[in-house]
């Protein structure tokens, strides 16, 4: 089939390659012409592992291919994505400028039928104004069609390609029948493609987001709980999610949920609440509990280094929001490297793929280690801000010698305690009881 995806940002790109990887003819477009120069150079523009093998094989096979020009981006295609961005606008919610400036351009160039679909996070009612702004010029028959993504940066591929589930929000058989053949090769046997009316499918959206980050703040409470009442956070995790009704994943509790679109999407489920004059209480405290948590190591190192940081020396390893990613938005290490700086102290950062991103954006207030253990050096301290590989088998002899001090604050629960009160570090972390040197 041939498509087009508009917007070759991280979502776009992974649609895209993934879609070609199965065969299609695929059409990228982008206004910025520096990345469509890049990507149809063989460059690929976003850290995402395994992504690039796919790039590579089917830009050389000729399946891929980038432009800035909409209408040529487009001639061809049946179905046509739009991947773009949706950010929160002053008040919260979800800006769809992008989305509804690029429906009225479609309006205009379209001379056939064709899909459009809505890859975008977007709220209630999208797919409608998006219809009716591409009415208001077009003459030829469309569909408009909410397929919401739910993939995970860092594991983004696979995600694609073995979809839990997808899900196709449209009432037209027409447009169900092209969307089900495009989907057909990811849909593992028993993970099925589920088709719903489109207000059900954007919304199914904002309610995974949501649903999962209230499980994450759900458990940083219950962190706090722990270290207040001396249970350990590890334990009553196994003990909860191995209950089936409950489940294991998505209840490790550490520095707050961060990334491009948990924050961002809860905020905009709470507006659109707002909207409809209806007051979602959980999600408020959800992202209460989330801006506090991301600063939750701090009281700990203050109370360590008795309320004056001023002239003291972190070595802070992790700086992306999660591992196996470059994307550094709403980081809690920024937080973090925000906080200590204005104490007066100066951070030594370390992290195996964001630094470029960091610098771009605190530039010179830390400096940059070329290797983990290099950050270490004269540090009064380690902090751990994301749960890297490399950093869970540490050499903890190199950490030893280099530390000033043997303190470790960790917003990630990477290792044992037992094992450090052994190693004789100062160990805190989230929700279990502290090693005190
Ligand atoms: N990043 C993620 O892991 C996920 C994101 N989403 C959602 O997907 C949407 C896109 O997110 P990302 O890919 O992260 O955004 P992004 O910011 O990485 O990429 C957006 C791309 O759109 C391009 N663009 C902007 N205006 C354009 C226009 N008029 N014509 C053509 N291209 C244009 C930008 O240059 C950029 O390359 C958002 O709604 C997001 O919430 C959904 C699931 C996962
Ligand atoms: O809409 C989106 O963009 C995507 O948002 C999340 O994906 P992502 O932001 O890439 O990352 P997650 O793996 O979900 O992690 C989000 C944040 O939660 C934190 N987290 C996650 C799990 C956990 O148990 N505890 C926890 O603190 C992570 O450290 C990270 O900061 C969702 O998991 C995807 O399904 C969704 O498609």
């Amino acid at each position: 089939m041939k498509i087009s995806v508009v917007g070759t940002g991280y979502v776009g790109l992974v649609t895209g390659t993934c879609f070609a990887e199965t065969g299609n003819d695929v059409v990228c477009v982008d206004i910025d012409a520096n990345k469509v120069k890049k990507l149809s150079s063989g460059q690929v523009t976003i850290y995402e592992p395994g992504l690039e093998k796919l790039f590579e094989r089917n830009l050389k096979e000729g399946r891929l291919h980038f432009t800035t020009n909409l209408a040529e981006g487009i001639a061809d295609a049946q179905v046509i994505f739009l991947a773009l961005p949706t950010p929160p606008g002053e008040d919260g919610s979800a800006d769809l400028s992008y989305i509804l400036g690029v429906a009225e351009q479609l309006g205009k160039i379209l001379t056939d039928y064709k899909v459009i679909v809505d890859k975008s996070t977007v709220p209630v009612g999208t797919a409608e104004k998006v219809r009716a702004v591409i009415a208001k010029h077009c003459k030829v028959p469309f569909d408009v069609v909410s397929n919401p993504e739910f993939l995970r940066e860092g594991v983004a591929v696979d995600d694609f390609m073995k979809p839990d589930r997808v899900v196709i929000g449209t009432e037209s058989e027409r447009a169900r029948k092209i969307m089900g053949d495009l989907y057909a090769p990811y849909v593992r046997q028993g993970n099925p493609v589920i088709y719903m009316d489109e207000k059900s499918a954007e919304l199914t959206k904002y309610a995974a987001n949501s649903f999962l980050a209230t499980k994450i703040s759900f458990m940083n409470e219950i962190a706090i709980l722990c270290e207040k009442l001396g249970a350990d956070v590890d334990m009553v995790r196994r003990g909860i999610g191995s209950d089936e009704r409950i489940g294991k994943r998505f209840l490790f509790p550490g520095i707050g949920y961060g990334g491009s679109c948990f924050p961002k999407d809860v905020q905009a489920l709470v507006k659109s609440s707002e909207e409809v004059s209806y007051d979602f209480k959980i999600l408020n405290a959800v992202m209460d509990v989330n801006e506090k948590q991301k600063l939750f190591l701090l009281p700990k190192i203050e109370a360590y280094f008795n309320n004056d940081l001023k002239g003291k020396h972190f070595a802070l390893w992790g700086l992306a929001f999660k591992p196996n990613t470059d994307d550094i938005r709403e980081a809690p290490a920024l937080y973090i490297i925000e906080a200590l700086t204005k104490a007066g102290a100066t951070v030594s950062v370390f992290d195996p793929e964001a630094m470029p991103n960091v610098r771009g954006v605190v530039g010179d207030i830390v400096t940059y280690a070329e290797h983990q253990y290099d950050s270490l050096e004269n540090a009064d301290a380690l902090i751990i801000a994301t749960e890297w590989s490399v950093f869970r088998t540490p050499d903890f002899d190199k950490i030893k010698s280099s530390l000033k001090n043997q303190v470790i604050f960790d917003g990630r629960n990477l290792f044992e305690v037992s094992r450090m009160q052994e190693l004789g570090f100062h160990y805190e972390s989230v929700g279990r009881t502290p090693v005190n040197l």
